[in-house]
């Protein structure tokens, strides 16, 4: 039966000493990202889901990253085995949740490592990102896991960003979007459409023809509402300085049984 409950996590107060890999490190104000969270929660609320709160990890800086925790399949919640050391236990509380939720609990073991922002699921389609946080055996467990339950499992190179969603989310129709200078393969997605800005590469799909979307990409913006979709925006200029964008902020309960 489809839910709409979304995952979410409160900013450890120790957020600004968040991973970074692939920009510089600028200095994130705690108050601001405090702001802009409860604003993105918000803006999930206005648009239909619930908001469930996953207990706080106050000592874990990225933990507010909830969609590297786990990977949703059908009513299947894959637990994660984060490739940062430093995120390990952000999964524990994130699995009692899911638990808690009725979902069906699955995991990554040693030595396979898969963030959840490797992780693109296009219908049936799931593509995995081969990258620095997701390793050769963590694919495998995640096509272990989920091949069965009826996913076709596509593996992907990631080398010029953090995670496969970093450069790739896709539209309701399923057409892929994204930077091709942030793609180690672009060919490997079908039906593609290369979008003005970097983080216009991120959309998180809230039903019907409303994409969420960051502030800081007004260009991109403006070709969805002008391809007949309906942006809300919202400002996550604060996570965005510790390379979050607006996917890994929830995760999308669709298909709980509960
Ligand atoms: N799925 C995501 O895009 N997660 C962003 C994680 C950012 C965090 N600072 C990290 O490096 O793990």
């Amino acid at each position: 039966m489809p839910s709409k409950k979304a995952l979410i996590r409160r900013p450890s107060p120790r957020l600004a000493e968040g991973l970074v890999t692939h920009v510089a490190r600028t200095e994130v104000d705690l108050d601001r990202a405090v702001k802009q969270w409860e604003a993105y929660a918000e803006a999930l609320r206005t648009h239909g889901w619930e908001t469930v709160e996953v207990d706080p990890a106050d000592d874990c800086p990225d933990s507010v990253f909830v969609e590297d925790t786990v990977v949703m399949y059908k009513n299947v919640a894959l637990i994660t085995r984060p490739g940062a050391q430093s995120r390990r236990s952000e999964t524990i509380a994130v699995e009692e949740t899911v638990a808690s939720l009725g979902c069906s609990v699955n995991w990554i073991w040693d030595p396979g490592t898969l963030d959840g922002g490797d992780v693109l699921k296009i219908g049936d389609t799931v593509y995995v990102g081969r990258g620095g946080r997701t390793n050769a055996a963590g694919v495998q467990q995640l096509r272990a896991a989920f091949e069965p339950l009826g996913a076709r499992v596509v593996s992907v190179p990631v080398s010029k960003v953090l995670h496969l969603k970093s450069a790739v989310t896709a539209l309701p129709d399923g057409t892929v979007i994204g930077r091709i200078p942030l793609m180690d393969t672009p060919s490997l997605f079908g039906r593609f459409l290369h979008v003005p800005e970097d983080s216009g590469s991120h959309v998180v799909l809230l039903g019907g023809h409303k994409l969420l979307m960051a502030a800081s990409a007004p260009k991109t913006a403006e070709l969805f509402a002008d391809l007949g979709y309906e942006p809300v925006v919202v400002d996550i200029g604060e996570f965005e300085k510790l390379e979050g964008c607006v996917t890994c902020l929830s995760v999308r309960l669709r298909e709980l049984y509960a």
